[in-house]
């Protein structure tokens, strides 16, 4: 049985009659591929990124595993579809908190078609990511039973500047992020902190990519989980993983200067609400609070023959 997933925070999305990723209850997640070169380019990059010799097993943990493709009933109804087999990176989570940050100054490169870059370049201008080096695609924060998750609509996400970026990280990991009050990032230290929390997988992965020439990351996005209930207990099984490989390319032994300086940047953007985490510096900004709808889900899920 195949089922819309429940904690998908940004991306193409199933439903709707609309193609999108679907998961079973064995923990896997299947990936349509997408259209033009990114399904063949996404399954490439996996075939070669999981016979790599060269890539060290500490980094390995940074990305879903890959268990080949396979062809499903598309969640479009338009029939047999082949789907990249992943790690349901969410399975073991009762209540996921997720950030969807899509790294690096530019998304489009040199390879792709000139309407392509052209898109992408407004996008990239109109985001935060030509000024910040990195955008937050999607989110969710569990918040209660009762209140279910803070899950932001899209074109609210994407209306975000500096500050909004700024306060979001905080609230992810704030005790109540759908209450408009201020964010109190109580969470901070146990999610960013910590020898093996964000902060810490972060700047292993920044090691690695000032020394990576192999693949160069184009689009790709870093997806931050944690589980509220252990973070409570001090104990916030937080998890980094890169995602979305459509648009990889070769590296041809030059550094992914653009992932690199993105990846340092979001590191800086964590380091400070580390440092204090019940500062709350925005002018007035309550995160588009006041102006904007919250988009609740707490819902069963959907099947799917
Ligand atoms: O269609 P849009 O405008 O929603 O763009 C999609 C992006 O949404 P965005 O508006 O940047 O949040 C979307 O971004 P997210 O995954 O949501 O961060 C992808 O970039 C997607 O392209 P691809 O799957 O990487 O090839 C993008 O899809 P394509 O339009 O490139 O197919
Ligand atoms: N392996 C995975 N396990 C669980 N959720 C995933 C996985 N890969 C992606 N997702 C979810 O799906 C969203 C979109 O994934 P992505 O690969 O970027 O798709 P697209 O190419 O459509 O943008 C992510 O923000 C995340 O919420």
């Amino acid at each position: 049985m195949f089922k819309i997933p429940n904690h998908q925070v940004a991306g193409h999305q199933a439903g709707d009659g609309k193609l999108g990723p679907l998961i079973d209850d064995s923990g896997r997640f299947y990936k349509p591929l997408q259209n033009n070169e990114r399904g063949s380019r996404e399954v490439a990059f996996y075939t070669s990124f999981s016979s790599n010799t060269k890539i060290p097993d500490q980094i390995r943990r940074y990305f879903p595993l890959f268990h080949g493709t396979q062809l499903l009933e598309a969640s479009d109804g338009s029939g047999l579809h082949l789907h990249l087999i992943l790690e349901d990176l969410v399975s073991t989570h009762v209540h996921p908190s997720v950030m969807d940050i899509k790294i690096g100054s530019r998304t489009w490169y040199p390879q792709a078609s000139e309407e392509y870059i052209k898109k992408c370049l407004k996008k990239d201008s109109e985001y935060t990511s030509l000024r910040l080096g990195f955008r937050i695609s999607g989110l969710q924060a569990y918040e209660s039973e009762e209140s279910g998750f803070w899950k932001p609509e899209k074109k609210l996400v994407s209306s975000y500047d500096m500050e909004d970026v700024r306060s979001s990280l905080k609230r992810f990991v704030s005790s109540k992020p759908l209450s408009g009050v201020e964010p109190d990032g109580s969470f901070a230290s146990v999610v960013y902190g910590g020898s093996d929390g964000i902060l810490a997988q972060l700047l292993e992965l920044k090691a690695w990519f000032e020394d990576q020439t192999i693949y160069h990351f184009n689009s790709c996005s870093v997806l931050v989980m944690y589980e509220k209930a252990a973070a409570e207990t001090g104990m916030s099984r937080a998890e980094v993983k890169l995602i979305d490989f459509a648009h990889v390319t070769d590296g041809e032994g030059v550094i992914d200067h653009n992932f690199l300086g993105g990846l340092c940047s979001l590191i800086k953007f964590v380091s400070e609400i580390l440092v204090n985490p019940g500062d709350y510096t925005t002018e007035g900004g309550l995160n588009g609070f006041q102006q904007h709808p919250f988009s609740f889900h707490n819902g069963p899920k959907k099947d799917i023959e």
